[in-house]
């Protein structure tokens, strides 16, 4: 698939309720041996509809990645309320995949390639967990390295297997953290333009978190900015370009520099 092979067809649907409601979500983190405590994100509020791409965009250190954990169950937050699809978070959730930055750590090095995908399958009888482990591999294009480890592949491939994973088990949600940050800038583009490809493609709703503004704004229907932590939303922009996005084109676009300009200026503010 190349990142302009798909005409976009996935819109917002804003018509129904939000797909993920936060509501005056705030986490604290105790502080160690008597130190003081870090309030890591502090009352944020915001909503996701159904079909769309929102990105989370915020310095270094902001609480980015405290956030998708309280997001997607794996974090309890110290008050504020998460709901996806209209029930509340608590604990790991079906329907929702997450993709973390660093593969080398989601990935079991002792298993197979096509093992670590089946391995977020396993409720399914093993005809069918084969079957949706391979279609995954085929949409990220490595469906002939099944039966390689992940140590003989590089890091985007590694990272493809990674989200092989998380979208083989046909998520309404899929969450990234920073999923490009470990990989080369040419790799970083190409896994960039694969992911709006397969989210055109199955439909399920993206939220993505990053530091990198220009990702930030090639990948988002909107992007959400956050502050310096303890992380607040300082403004949400809708993103209006065209999709199918080029990486050239759009990026070279007086309106793409508009964004960056606009979203450059309120982190330096905050
Ligand atoms: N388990 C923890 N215990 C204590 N403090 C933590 C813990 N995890 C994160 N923090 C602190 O919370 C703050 C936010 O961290 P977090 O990793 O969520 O930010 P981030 O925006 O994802 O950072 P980066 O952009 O560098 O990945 C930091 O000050 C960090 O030191």
């Amino acid at each position: 698939m190349t990142e302009s092979s798909l005409a976009s067809t996935a819109t917002p649907d804003r018509d129904v309720p939000p797909l993920l409601s936060v509501s005056g979500v705030r986490k604290t983190y105790a502080g160690t041996g008597g130190g003081a405590s870090t309030v890591a994100i502090d009352d944020l509020t915001f909503t996701v509809d159904k079909g769309e791409f929102v990105v989370i965009v915020g310095p270094s250190g902001c609480g980015k990645t405290t956030l998708l954990r309280c997001l997607s169950g794996l974090l309890a937050p110290t008050s504020g309320t998460v709901e996806f699809d209209g029930r509340t978070v608590a604990g790991v959730q079906a329907g929702l995949g997450v993709v973390f930055q660093e593969y080398t750590r989601s990935l079991m090095p002792w298993l197979s390639v096509r093992a670590n995908v089946e391995l977020g399958l396993h409720r399914l009888p093993k005809a069918e967990r084969r079957e949706q482990a391979e279609r995954s591999l085929r949409h990220v294009g490595l469906v002939e390295f099944g039966d390689r480890y992940p140590w003989q592949l590089s890091g985007g491939m590694q990272q493809r297997v990674a989200i092989a994973r998380a979208i083989s088990a046909d998520p309404r949600l899929l969450m990234m953290d920073e999923p490009f940050a470990s990989v080369d800038a040419q790799t970083r583009t190409s896994l960039e333009s694969m992911v709006l490809d397969l989210w055109v493609e199955a439909g399920w709703t993206g939220l993505l978190v990053t530091h990198d503004i220009d990702e930030a704004i090639f990948m988002a229907d909107r992007v959400l900015v956050l502050s310096q932590r303890p992380s607040r939303v300082i403004e949400a922009i809708d993103i209006v370009l065209d999709r199918p996005r080029d990486q050239l084109e759009t990026r070279a676009s007086p309106e793409f520099q508009e964004y960056r300009r606009r979203i450059t200026a309120l982190i330096g503010q905050h």
